[in-house]
């Protein structure tokens, strides 16, 4: 017989954590769990403030539908909201067996631009060397010289950079001016520099800088295309919807030779070990970008190798509703 629970967490972040315009004090979210035939699944729901079109809320009210309708049996199409179609299709998922348990728990580890920090972190980084720092948000040209120096000290450094739209077509010059031209091939991509596609289209070919679409690629118009300077696309999966939309697209990009990076929405470590099992299965060549779980103070339910954070169990989480 079908059974259905649903809990709320939140979870205490780190000091600081900003995401665009406000701080992030804790992560809120829903966690869905469904059972049948003594098989269990799990789903996580956490719309992320500031990147979400759709709040905790109004996620809650869909995912109280979906969980309805299936408890009652039915067969559920995927949800309009990109949070709730992720998590119920992950539930889906574990509970058919279609999510295999292998994990890719290699994470391009997240700079935020202090050479000495960085230094340390790769070198203890096994195998291939791939960081990512954000930039934009400072001067753009001290961005580029951060950069170049980096690439410079260490010759086996990949780096992906992150601009998040923040600069001008002028502006991402200032940046690129900085970076030697023998370098910049070991800048894997830059994730959408400029504020307009177009604008960040001319920067990659004037520069031979690669980019990324990140934000693009939740936009309606959004095609994935084989364009000259784009290097891949990346995947977040709470903000993009179910595991079938993220493998189309993943499909896509591999048959127009781009990179498809699965990469987090600051999920709790139990979606965050879900996206390390889709990443191993469907990106086995490409590093995640998953390095987000140091910026809570506990894990939940499910553990990350190697993190000592706490872990808290599900009799710690408020029960929303249960068929
Ligand atoms: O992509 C990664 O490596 C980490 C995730 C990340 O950078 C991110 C996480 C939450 C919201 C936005 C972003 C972003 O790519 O700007
Ligand atoms: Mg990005």
């Amino acid at each position: 017989m079908r059974q259905v629970s649903i809990y709320r967490y939140s979870l205490p972040m780190e000091a600081g954590v900003i995401l665009r315009n406000q701080r992030l004090k804790t992560r809120d979210g829903l966690l869905l769990r469904l059972n049948d035939d003594g098989r269990e699944g799990w789903g996580e729901i956490a719309p992320l403030p500031e990147f979400s079109p759709e709040t905790l809320d109004e996620a809650q009210q869909a995912l109280l539908d979906d969980a309805r309708r299936w408890a009652a049996g039915e067969t559920l199409q995927d949800n309009a909201l990109p949070s709730v179609a992720f998590g119920v299709s992950c539930a889906l998922a574990e509970l058919a067996g279609t999510l295999p348990e292998t994990a890719d728990y290699r994470k391009a580890p997240l700079c935020t631009g202090d050479p000495d920090e960085l230094f340390a972190v790769l070198q203890a980084l096994p195998g291939e060397k791939v960081a990512k720092m954000k930039v934009g948000l400072y001067e753009a040209v001290r961005d580029g010289m951060v950069v170049n120096l980096l690439l410079e000290a260490m010759p086996d450094l990949k780096l992906r950079l992150d601009a998040n739209r923040s600069w001008t077509r002028v502006k991402a010059d200032g940046f690129a001016k900085y970076v030697n031209a023998a370098w910049r091939d070991r800048i894997a991509f830059l994730e959408e520099p400029c504020k307009t596609r177009d604008e960040s289209r001319d920067f990659a070919r004037a520069t031979g800088i690669a980019i990324a679409w990140d934000e693009s690629v939740r936009e309606t118009d959004f095609r994935v295309e084989a364009e000259e300077g784009v290097a891949a696309i990346v995947i977040k999966p709470t903000l993009t919807g179910s595991l079938q939309r993220c493998r189309d697209l993943i499909e896509q990009a591999h048959r127009a030779g781009l990179d498809a990076v699965i990469s987090s929405s600051i999920e709790s470590s139990l979606a965050l070990t879900q996206l390390a099992r889709i990443a191993a299965w469907l990106t086995p060549q490409t590093v995640p970008g998953l390095d987000t779980l140091s910026l809570m103070q506990s894990q939940l339910l499910r553990r990350w190798p190697d993190s000592t954070l706490p872990v808290a169990d599900v009799d710690s989480l408020d029960v929303i509703w249960r068929s």
